[in-house]
């Protein structure tokens, strides 16, 4: 069955509004965001993959029964990135798409132990990542910083790996902007990350590990108190927890929502169910993102869009929401208040016109 997750209710006039605002992204995985033009350009390098080439095929096969039917099928595009050239083309091409939705800066998580794990070679790898970030910019004016995520699931090995790339200077790429933790979350307990944690702290990287997103409010407490969280992945099951979202309230933790992701891998029923409107409700910090926008049918424009139907937002709420990414983001000073101007800017010539 094909997926169809673009959200059909978004006014014509908001979605129009939505995919001229400036806006930053803080939730997106790398490989999570293989177009199916850049997933054909990779398959036609490596055609013993089995990862499908036409669109409509790869539509179905990126139809997930649960959480870990979507990491299987994950590990099998990051299967598809063999060589330094191809780690190249999918970053530069990702800031394409990027800047084709008025993406100004973003974070992405890369997880270069898959990589490195799979023969690419380490200085190669992050030559190749630095190399698109810089043309990339140049070329589409996208902004792009890195966060290095440990894939939980693959154990302390690949956390060792993951805080020895972001902490040693000989490797460590200038983008690099924070330390995350990914994968599925159930019998993956936070706090034996700490030490790992610790280290990319140390090394002055920010803390940004997924939590919430498939086990409980829990989990998001351990990311807090023992990782040091400054913003969550996800988040979702805070809800269950009010003592739990006036915490992140009061210490303007921000989540990072990712609702059409959330449904896609049956973290969420239905969106209706969402419970991003008690975040807001709750005073939390909400920033919207697409996660693995191909793999789920969707896009930060899409995502938008879902957002002003959940919680009822007009042009100056979506502004606002596009904002608080800004605001929440690990840019410099200057660059969130050129950000910030731009999206005012946009907003009141939109509203005046
Ligand atoms: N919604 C998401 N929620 C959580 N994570 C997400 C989401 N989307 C994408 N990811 C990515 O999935 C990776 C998982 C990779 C993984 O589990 C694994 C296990 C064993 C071996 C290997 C290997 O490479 O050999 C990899 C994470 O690191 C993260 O970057
Ligand atoms: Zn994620």
């Amino acid at each position: 069955m094909t997926q169809h997750l673009v959200d059909p209710h978004a006014p014509r006039d908001l979605k129009a509004f939505i995919a001229g605002l400036p806006k930053a992204e803080l939730h997106v995985h790398h490989v999570g965001s293989a177009s199916p033009r850049i997933v054909s350009e990779l398959a036609a390098r490596h055609p013993d993959s089995k990862v499908p080439t036409d669109p409509e095929a790869l539509a179905d096969y990126f139809t997930f029964t649960d959480f870990a039917h979507f990491i299987d099928v994950y590990l099998s595009v990051v299967d598809l990135i063999r060589t330094p050239e191809d780690v190249r083309l999918l970053t530069y091409e990702v800031a394409r798409d990027m800047a084709r939705q008025q993406v100004r800066y973003a974070e992405l998580t890369i997880t270069p132990f898959s990589s490195t794990r799979r023969g690419i070679d380490e200085r190669a790898f992050m030559d190749a990542i630095e190399d698109a970030r810089k043309a990339a910019e140049a070329d589409f004016g996208t902004v792009l910083r890195w966060c290095f995520d440990i894939p939980g699931e693959a154990g302390l090995q690949a956390a060792e790996e993951t805080a020895r790339l972001a902490t040693d200077d000989r490797l460590r790429p200038e983008g690099l902007v924070s330390f995350g933790l990914g994968g599925p979350e159930v019998g993956v307990e936070r706090p034996q990350f700490k030490p790992y944690f610790d280290r990319a702290i140390a090394a002055g990287l920010h803390s940004v590990p997924h939590a919430g997103e498939t086990t409980g409010p829990q989990t998001v407490w351990d990311a807090l108190t023992h990782l040091r969280a400054e913003r969550i992945g996800h988040g979702t099951s805070s809800a269950q927890d009010p003592k739990l979202l006036a915490h992140l309230a009061e210490h303007r933790i921000p989540l990072e929502v990712c609702p059409t992701s959330n449904i896609a891998t049956r973290a969420v029923r239905t969106l209706d169910e969402h419970p991003i409107k008690e975040f807001v409700r709750a005073g939390v910090v909400v920033t919207v993102n697409s996660d693995d926008p191909p793999m789920f049918g969707t896009d930060l424009d899409n995502e938008y869009a879902v957002a002003a139907r959940l919680l009822d937002l007009d042009e100056r709420g979506l502004a606002e929401l596009a904002k608080n990414a800004v605001e929440a983001s690990f840019l410099d000073a200057a660059g969130k208040a050129r950000i910030t101007g731009e999206i005012d800017t946009y907003t009141a010539q939109w509203l005046s016109r």
